[in-house]
């Protein structure tokens, strides 16, 4: 890392061997030289890293502290050496559990369910002192060399109490392949995390997670569709343990198991599980936990069929996405509160492999509230990679609700047609999409208000002086029809409109949440390299700048700084330094299209884009 001389942090953690690279820093094998303890050391990388990398570290510090857990990844010591925050980690041996999918595929039941029940004793303890994960997935999830399952990477968390959320408006964070429906929408508890372990059980268990594809498409199903039953994957998986993973991707929270320690108390049953004539299958540890349910389901005879080959699994990344939902996760008591009357885990209903009725969605927030929604549907988004459909695991920034449904449901997951029932399902899920469909067009509009806020606030003879960025944002502003259209991205600003300046007075916070939006926006074009290094800590330099201009109250120096940036990027733009990727989308979709001139139209380049 760029700014590391000593091999010594704090003078107290020595350095030894560089074990990783993620995406806020690197980790470091270290040795505690206080106590002689090998430990692993995460330093932030201040370099790469804007505002919403240091909450993001903090929050890490803050989740990971509060829960004291075999199962969990050990928080030691943090702190900050000179310009580099860091953290102190019980050092992990082993490897995750996408490395151990990818090396072997699907695994034994048993076994699987070994590591199930120890994952989900891990975000049990979790939530039990009151933090969600939020990214639950096969890569967070660390397996020592003797078999323990630790939960790692609270990076995302929420914590209890919280007041501000990570995320900006009108995104989620996590990961596509993984994401519950109700964090697609903007809300959601620890039933999130009790969703994306049953995705991950379904991958340990059948090769692949329940949805696959391109990211938007992922997420449509997530909301949409119900998931292929594991026994169509393989034939050897107890019905009651396909009825648990069922039950866990149920789309209303209501009906998955109440607590992860519900979940942990079967898996570590099912972990147990010898199928007939396999003398003692090994099954690893399997520690039963402490958790409500004590009744232990009886495992049915095995069920068979044909087990199609597994698809490619896709690569499962952290991804910041539009939500189409407001702020703010709901607490516990907005989706819990005690074992549901009915749904696929406690009314006994049998696995159909149909969806489970969804509940209605969040209440959309009220006016005036800063809502969510991807200002626009995706163009294909800033995660699909050059040449190809974006898949779920890529870096995205992209909607939550993909403008067309994807490919229609197999049999399995489609209801017979012609009945009310049927019927009623179509209404509620063309009713769905529209709301989807205004909500998006309601955070586009939201979102262009907001810079709009920012930008305003320079000086007249800043805007006479700029390449018009102020006047485009008025004037790009989206009407609700774009949202089945192409992005503003590609629509001309007209020079001379004036911007519209909302009379909310809530700006600082969501220019503040605009700003982190930007800064990711920002990471997320690094990552598929589509920006000059060089032009990206610039603008991340700036960005950080503007937002300490807003901390200090100055919202005037902090739009000159964002106008400063625009301008930066317009000339990147032009010199081929910028191409097209999710800065350039997200700020178009603000109305800062900084692939046009707006006094001449689109920039000719002095590079192609690739
Ligand atoms: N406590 C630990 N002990 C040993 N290795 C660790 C520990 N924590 C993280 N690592 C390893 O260090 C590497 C970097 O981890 P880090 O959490 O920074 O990034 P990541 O999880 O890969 O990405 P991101 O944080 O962007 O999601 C990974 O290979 C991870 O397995």
């Amino acid at each position: 890392m760029p700014g590391i001389q000593v091999a010594v942090i704090a003078g107290r953690y020595q350095l030894v061997e560089l074990i990783g690279r993620g995406g806020m820093g690197e980790v470091w094998r270290g040795l505690d030289r206080h106590t002689g303890v090998p430990v692993a050391v995460k330093l932030l990388n201040p370099l790469v890293s804007g505002i919403a990398a240091h909450e993001r570290f903090a929050r890490e510090a803050r989740a990971a502290a509060q829960v004291v857990h075999p199962n969990v990844v050990a928080l030691l010591d943090v702190g900050h050496d000179d310009q580099r925050r860091f953290l102190v980690m019980e050092l992990l041996t082993g490897h995750n559990l996408a490395d151990e999918l990818a090396a072997r595929g699907p695994l034994p039941v048993p076994e699987a369910c070994a590591l199930l029940a120890q994952a989900a004793a891990g975000l049990a303890a979790a939530h039990r002192a009151g933090v969600v994960h939020r990214d639950v997935k096969p890569a967070n999830l660390h397996l020592t060399s003797d078999r323990t399952l630790k939960v790692v990477d609270f990076g995302l968390a929420h914590l209890a109490g919280e007041a501000a959320r990570l995320t900006a408006v009108g995104t989620v964070v996590g990961t596509a392949a993984y994401l519950a429906p109700e964090q697609i929408e903007g809300s959601g508890g620890h039933a999130c995390d009790v969703y994306a372990l049953g995705c991950v059980a379904y991958e340990l268990l059948c090769g692949q997670p329940p949805f696959t594809g391109a990211a938007p498409q992922v997420m449509y199903q997530h909301l949409h569709h119900g998931p292929v039953p594991p026994s169509r994957h393989r034939a050897d998986i107890p019905a009651e343990l396909e009825r648990l993973v069922m039950a866990m991707l149920a789309k209303n929270p209501s009906h998955r198991p109440a607590t992860a320690d519900q979940a942990a108390h079967h898996f570590a049953t099912y972990a147990q599980h010898r199928p007939q004539g396999e003398p003692g299958a090994g099954g690893g540890r399997a520690p039963v936990q402490d958790g409500s349910d004590s009744t232990l389901p009886v495992l049915p005879p095995l069920t068979g069929s044909a087990a199609p080959p597994p698809p490619n699994r896709p690569d499962a990344q952290t991804t910041v996405l539009p939500s189409v939902a407001g702020p703010g996760a709901p607490g516990p008591g907005a989706w819990t509160g005690g074992a549901p009357s009915t749904g696929p885990w406690t009314g006994g209903a049998p696995s159909t492999g149909h969806p489970p009725a969804r509940t209605p969605s969040p209440p959309p927030p009220g006016p005036g509230l800063p809502t969510g929604g991807g200002p626009l549907p995706p163009p294909p988004g800033p995660g699909i990679p050059p040449g190809g459909a974006s898949r779920a695991g890529d870096t995205a920034i992209l909607e939550a609700v993909p403008p067309e449904p994807p490919a229609p449901p197999g049999p399995a997951m489609t209801p017979p047609p012609g009945t009310d029932a049927d019927r009623d399902a179509g209404r509620r899920q063309r009713r769905r999409v529209l709301l989807h469909l205004a909500l998006a067009a309601v955070g586009a509009a939201i979102i262009t208000l907001l810079s709009a806020l920012l930008f305003s606030s320079a000086s007249d003879e800043e805007k006479k002086t700029t390449t018009g960025s102020s006047s485009a944002v008025g004037a790009a502003r989206p009407s609700p029809s774009t949202t089945s259209s192409r992005p503003a991205a590609r629509r001309t600003p007209r020079p001379g409109a004036t911007p519209s300046t909302p009379r909310a007075t809530s700006a600082g916070q969501d220019r503040r949440t605009w700003l982190v939006n930007l800064d990711q926006a920002v990471d997320a074009q690094q990552r598929i390299g589509n920006i000059d290094p060089d032009v990206a800590r610039k603008a991340h330099e700036k960005i950080r700048k503007a937002a300490e201009k807003l901390v200090e109250g100055d919202a005037e120096d902090a739009g000159e700084k964002i106008e400063e940036l625009t301008r930066d990027l317009r000339e990147a733009w032009r010199k081929g330094e910028l191409r097209d990727g999710p800065l350039v989308d997200f700020l178009a979709r603000a109305g800062l299209d900084v692939t046009q001139d707006p006094w001449r139209g689109r920039h000719d380049r002095k590079h192609g884009p690739r």
